[in-house]
């Protein structure tokens, strides 16, 4: 049996240990909770993040790092993107040498502009080959309800990301593989930033045209940096790209198009902070993702406003008027 330790006992941590177990994995969830992983093993729920979610009988959970991690093949990480490095540091004399490290996670780390395998990659010195990514269009609530759902696995090694593919795929959920590491993780990584957008305009009343044109002039943004950072195209048309994109900036479950549903409505961004319990990475991500942008010379005009929005104080009329008064040019996709 394979065993797989997943170390961040939030939505999606919690979720993908289901799926997991569900595919035939021993699964052990690391939360750093007491309540939560009492909830997991008591009640086989987690009613904090997962109300009404039934999670399988199998599914261990514990506060205790070495218990979690003790004989892991894999180790999917589902924690906040910026507390990543200090998590990994912590977690390092636990995780067995020959592990697959597997980040679940969408964002850019704030400082460095570095993606969370590049952070994985340098805190525990592991080379490509063991550091893989989950991703693709996966709203925890739904994935949890077995609703038919995809993703893609992704490692610069074809036959590790085959591998993760055998270990998390189930009659619920398809799994592809890729070789293309860079454009999962930034696609799916900067489409959070697109959802702010798209949750702006839901909360100012805009309707599906203003949705569309965000989305699709986003992928092409999303698009034009990936394949500068090394990407392959194809992927940006993918579950990982246009599947997530789409996924995210259409649901109500979505944290990132929620929080900007709420900025749109009105709420002052201190206000929506307070109300959001959940991770919305695209808030914090946004300037690192302009950031790279910036270094590679990439035109991203909606990251740009939404990161001017988010950190800078820019009121959200004065960034619509910035963005409807580009100069006018051919549409390009892409490069
Ligand atoms: N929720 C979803 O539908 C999906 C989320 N993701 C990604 O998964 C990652 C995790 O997100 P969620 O589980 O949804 O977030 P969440 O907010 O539901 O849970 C985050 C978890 O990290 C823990 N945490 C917070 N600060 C921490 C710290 N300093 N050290 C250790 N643990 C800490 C929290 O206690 C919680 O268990 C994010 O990058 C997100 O973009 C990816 C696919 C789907
Ligand atoms: O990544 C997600 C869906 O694939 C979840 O999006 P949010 O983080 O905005 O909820």
């Amino acid at each position: 049996m394979t065993r797989v330790a997943v170390m961040g006992a939030g939505s999606w941590g919690t979720v993908f240990a289901k799926v997991l177990v569900d595919a035939g994995c021993e699964v052990v969830l690391w939360g750093r909770r007491a309540e939560v992983v009492r909830d997991v093993n008591e009640r086989h729920a987690n009613g904090e993040y997962l109300p009404e979610v039934a999670l399988p009988e199998g599914l261990r959970a514990t506060t205790d790092l070495a218990e979690a991690l003790e004989g892991a093949e894999f180790v999917c990480l589902a924690v906040p993107a910026q507390t990543l490095r200090e998590n990994l540091a912590a977690w390092a004399p636990h995780i067995p040498s020959d592990a697959v490290l597997v980040s679940l996670m969408k964002g850019i780390e704030s400082g460095t502009t570095l993606r969370m395998s590049e952070v994985i990659a340098e805190v525990l010195g592991a080379g490509p080959e063991r550091i893989g990514v989950v991703c693709g269009p996966n709203l925890a609530m739904e994935i949890a309800r077995g609703e038919p759902g995809a993703a893609v696995a992704a490692c610069s090694d074809e036959e590790t990301a085959q591998r993760l593919q055998a270990a998390c795929m189930t009659p619920y959920f398809r799994v592809y593989t890729s070789t293309d590491v860079v454009g999962c993780e930034l696609a799916g990584a900067v489409k959070n930033v697109i959802a702010l957008c798209v949750g702006i305009a839901t909360g100012l009343g805009f309707g599906d045209s203003t949705k569309a044109l965000l989305m699709t002039r986003g992928l092409a943004e999303i698009t034009r940096l990936g394949v500068a950072l090394g990407a392959l195209e194809p992927t940006f048309a993918g579950l990982a790209g246009l599947g997530d994109l789409v996924a995210t900036c259409s649901s109500p479950y979505s944290r990132n198009r929620t929080f900007g549903e709420n900025l749109g409505r009105g709420m002052t961004l201190e206000e929506v902070i307070a109300v959001t319990k959940q991770t919305a990475e695209g808030v914090k991500s946004s300037r690192p993702v302009l950031t790279l942008a910036q270094k590679h010379f990439v035109e991203m005009p909606i990251t740009e406003v939404v990161a001017a929005v988010m950190h800078d104080g820019v009121p959200i009329e004065e960034a619509t008027l910035k963005l409807m008064s580009r100069s006018p040019k051919p549409e390009r996709y892409g490069v």
